[in-house]
């Protein structure tokens, strides 16, 4: 859990005390706001901003933060958390570029954005850290894996980790991981949030009202992902135990492999992957 009001790693005079800053606060920058604000960072410490006023008006309401323009919150703040789309992270880098001194600290939450990409646009040894997050730090369950850039000291990366760390697990990788990552973990709750959807329309076609359904999928999928977390067994025993001899079970594992869903998803991640991959090259298509 972060520790709010950690010491500075900067005695610039501008700015005193340690302030974190979202930079493009949308889905993904206001769920770690609020996350950070539950785990016990003061709102003063917290800057956003956000490109239309009634959004910058909205989160100074919910949350009690002060909203400031990209420029102005690169000069208060030591660390700044970049949370706009990739395809608007160059446009972000260039505003902030002539405010961004290099004992402030940039971390990337955006997929497929390097270190190196962020880098090359701000000034010479500015510290800068990856971070693929996901939408469960909404509900502190989040995974946000993190990597170093050329000039991030170990300080860095454990301020990066109390940061995320207050919203879920972290988990350091090597840069070359990333896009990887981002394809397990960072779509990751999509792809259960298809299954569930998928398996609830099952529900109907079996006659099923679609609230019951649903409810028995949702708890189905709790159940399964407390005992694959607590349990220390691995997936294949868990399915076995529930796949009895000449069961119900067995028919429909048939009827998944029979359907390619394994070679789906592997097919499917690798295709994540390679749009991460993509991404930082400026493909914006
Ligand atoms: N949604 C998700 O599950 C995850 C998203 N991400 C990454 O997080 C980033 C944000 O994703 P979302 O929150 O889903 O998108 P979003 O569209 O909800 O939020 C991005 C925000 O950035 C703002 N913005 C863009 N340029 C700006 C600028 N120059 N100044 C100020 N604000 C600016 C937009 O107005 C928008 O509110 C992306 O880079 C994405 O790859 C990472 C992990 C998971
Ligand atoms: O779909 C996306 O590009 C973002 C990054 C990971 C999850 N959502």
């Amino acid at each position: 859990m972060s520790t709010p009001n950690k010491p500075s790693k900067s005695s610039t005079p501008n700015k005193p005390t340690q302030k974190v800053a979202v930079l493009g606060t949308g889905k993904i920058g206001e769920a770690l706001l609020s996350g950070m604000i539950r785990s016990g960072w003061a709102p003063a410490d917290l800057l956003v901003t956000a490109r239309r006023q009634e959004r910058a008006e909205e989160l100074r309401t919910r949350y009690g933060v002060e909203a400031l323009t990209n420029p102005g919150a690169a000069e208060r703040a030591d660390t700044l958390i970049l949370a706009c789309k990739p395809q608007d992270m160059a446009a972000l880098l260039a505003e902030l570029a002539p405010h961004v001194t290099t004992d402030t600290l940039v971390i990337s939450a955006a997929a497929g954005i390097t270190t190196a990409f962020i880098e090359e646009r701000l000034a010479d040894t500015t510290p800068v850290i990856r971070v693929m997050p996901n939408t469960p730090v909404l509900v502190d369950e989040g995974m946000s894996v993190i990597s170093a850039g050329s000039h991030a000291t170990a300080a860095d990366l454990a301020h990066a980790e109390d940061i995320f760390g207050a919203v879920g697990k972290t988990l350091r990788v090597p840069e070359t991981q990333q896009d990887a990552c981002t394809a397990l973990s960072g779509s990751g709750p999509a792809y259960f949030y298809f299954l569930v959807e998928a398996m609830t329309d099952a529900g109907i076609l079996l006659g099923l009202p679609r609230d019951k359904a649903h409810d028995l999928i949702v708890q189905a999928a709790i159940g399964a992902a407390v005992m694959l977390r607590d349990s220390g067994e691995h997936p294949v025993k868990l399915r076995e135990n529930v796949t009895s001899p000449a069961g119900t079970t067995i028919n429909a594992i048939r009827e998944l492999e029979n359907h390619g869903v394994r070679a789906a998803l592997i097919a499917a991640l690798e295709a994540a992957r390679d749009r991460s991959r993509e991404l930082a090259s400026g493909n914006n298509t």
